[in-house]
């Protein structure tokens, strides 16, 4: 039975899940060192943000298949490592959205209304009515940097409450943010404009210290920021300063650059104009539950060795064309595997034709298929749909992907053709029925083959005798013949042979093959 581990809190619905196929051990707060030395006991490992899954962990998790992260941010994960390693990591992207939209607008409202220092102030013993004046948020203007799904679901909360909208996003059309009620601005116009700002992207370079010194000066004295988000967006020491400079009138955050947030931070003692948090956005019963089961369910399925539908490090496959993918994989993987064995070692490039219904573009996995399959000789069961990319990169095989929707001889076609040691090869291929798959051409000559483990091929003058005489050569190997093709384009001209075999071609009798008169080459191939 697999082993998983859960190292930081989740949700039982999520162990429940887990535990239907694998043993759960659920272990946290580890120090890194711990985990390193654990980890090569797991094929899986669940997480939320507490747990650093670091390179060093990465690299002694020799058994992991796949990280779970409970949540939206995958910035604990050091998911180049991963990846390289050929493990899967995936996130729940959408099971927190409203509770850290939810958890956004609370630091907002409890910030205009000093809710935190009122209620300690009465907890206190005290009745300081006249010390709590609030400001409204009704017409105000909201400005939120990052319209994705938290922020398009704030602006449709803050719509309702009657304020105006700016939004700070490259990556968004007008037209999206035109459909949430949001004009769409540059960040400087927004700082300057906004009443209240709200961060909702991920830390990425090019978001660490996004909001600085020279951005926070930008805002006016009586504007709020609000961090939900990842701590680094905003510049800690700068935004300190700025509220105790009366630069602007306060902040309200939720995550920090380093968490737990440092006893010395001076965040810490800025004063009443700011509300902190520790990272609580996702913490609601709902979200946990939500999380828990998304991020188990993929577990689980991986384990099972399928698909994950929110993997963040292999090319996304859409649930519903999952089934309809599949025997296109197992298609692109194929071919990959057969291209590679005929064009030899060392692929300088790969040209992969995605023809038919394959061109649209939900088909990218297919690419990678291929490569997963023409790299599969070299790497066995080490390479996988999350490095092969990286690994063709590395072994610097150039991949050239075209699309051509008008070839339509099957419904959907793989054209591949790679050039390695022993020349340039083509094969083609196609998905019959539902599922069935069929080679449908070698080195462009017309064939109609079912791929089986063992295979030969040959090219050769199409002239009387040949076949029989190649039958005898394996005869007298005692290999069995358990099909046989000839594609030719004209008579008598060159044609390519395939054989299927019952058995594994022995040493030797390629060069015995390629003494027949009129064979021209002879490749055995075994998938
Ligand atoms: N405090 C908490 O507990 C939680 C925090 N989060 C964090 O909230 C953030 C947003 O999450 P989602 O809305 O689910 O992500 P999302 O991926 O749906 O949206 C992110 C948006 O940011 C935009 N963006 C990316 N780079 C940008 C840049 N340089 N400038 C402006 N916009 C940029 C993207 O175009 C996208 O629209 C993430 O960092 C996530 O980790 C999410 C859940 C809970
Ligand atoms: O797991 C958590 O509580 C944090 C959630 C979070 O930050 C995220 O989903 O990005």
């Amino acid at each position: 039975m697999p082993k998983v581990l859960v190292s930081d809190p989740i949700d039982q619905a999520g162990i429940d899940i887990l535990s239907q196929v694998a043993q759960v051990d659920v272990n946290t707060g580890l120090s890194a060192e711990e985990l390193v030395r654990i980890i090569p006991d797991y094929d899986a490992l669940m997480i939320r943000s507490g747990t650093q899954v670091t390179k060093e962990i990465i690299e002694a998790g020799n058994s992991l298949k796949i990280i779970g992260r409970a949540g939206v941010g995958v910035d604990n994960v050091d998911v180049p490592a991963a990846t390289r390693k050929g493990i899967v990591v995936v996130n729940s992207p959408e099971g927190n959205t409203i509770a850290a939209a939810e958890h956004a607008l609370a630091m907002m409202l409890s910030m205009s209304r000093h809710i935190p220092e009122a209620n300690a102030s009465v907890k206190g013993g005290k009745w300081e009515r006249n010390r709590f004046l609030g400001v409204e948020v009704y017409k105000k203007t909201l400005g939120i940097v990052g319209l994705g799904k938290i922020g398009s679901h704030l602006a449709a909360a803050a719509k309702a409450m009657g304020m105006k909208l700016l939004a700070y996003d490259p990556f968004i059309s007008t037209e999206r943010a035109d459909q949430l009620g949001c004009r769409l601005v540059e960040l400087k116009l927004l700082m300057r404009e906004s009443d209240y700002i709200t961060l909702h992207i991920p830390k990425t370079p090019e978001t660490l210290h996004l909001i600085n010194a020279e951005v926070l000066s930008k805002m006016k004295p009586t504007a709020r920021i609000i961090n939900c988000a990842r701590g680094g967006i905003i510049d800690e020491a700068a935004l300190a300063e700025a509220i105790k400079e009366g630069q602007i009138a306060g902040a309200a955050l939720d995550v920090y650059e380093h968490e737990p947030l440092q006893a010395d931070s001076p965040l810490r003692t800025v004063g009443q104009n700011i509300v902190l948090t520790p990272h609580l956005g996702a913490s609601t019963a709902e979200a946990q539950v939500n999380v828990a089961i998304d991020v188990a369910e993929q577990i689980r399925d991986v384990l099972l060795g399928l698909p994950a539908r929110s993997a963040v490090n292999i090319p996304g496959i859409f649930p519903d064309s999952i089934e309809k993918l599949k025997p296109y994989l197992q298609l692109a993987e194929t071919l990959g595997n057969l291209v590679s064995q005929l064009a030899g070692g060392r692929v300088d490039y790969l040209n992969v034709q995605l023809q038919g219904e394959l061109a649209s573009n939900q088909s990218q996995p297919v690419v990678v298929a291929a490569l997963k399959g023409l790299l599969s000789q070299a790497l066995r069961e080490r390479v996988n749909y999350v490095n092969a990319s990286i690994e063709a990169k590395e072994r610097g095989i150039r991949v050239v992907e075209t699309r051509d929707a008008s070839i339509r001889d099957y419904t959907g076609s793989l054209h591949l053709s790679a050039k390695g040691t022993l020349g340039e090869h083509t094969v083609t291929g196609a998905v019959l029925g539902d599922s069935e798959i069929r080679i449908t051409s070698v080195d462009d000559f017309p064939v109609n083959v079912s791929p089986t483990h063992h295979m030969l091929f040959t090219l050769h003058r199409d002239m009387p005798g040949i076949i029989g005489k190649i039958g005898s050569q394996l005869g007298s190997f005692n290999v069995n013949i358990a099909s046989m093709q000839v594609g030719r384009k004209i008579v008598r001209g060159d044609a390519v042979m395939v054989l299927s075999l019952d058995d594994p071609l022995p040493e030797g009798i390629l060069a015995e093959i390629l003494k027949v008169p009129g064979i021209r080459d002879a490749y055995t191939v075994n998938l």
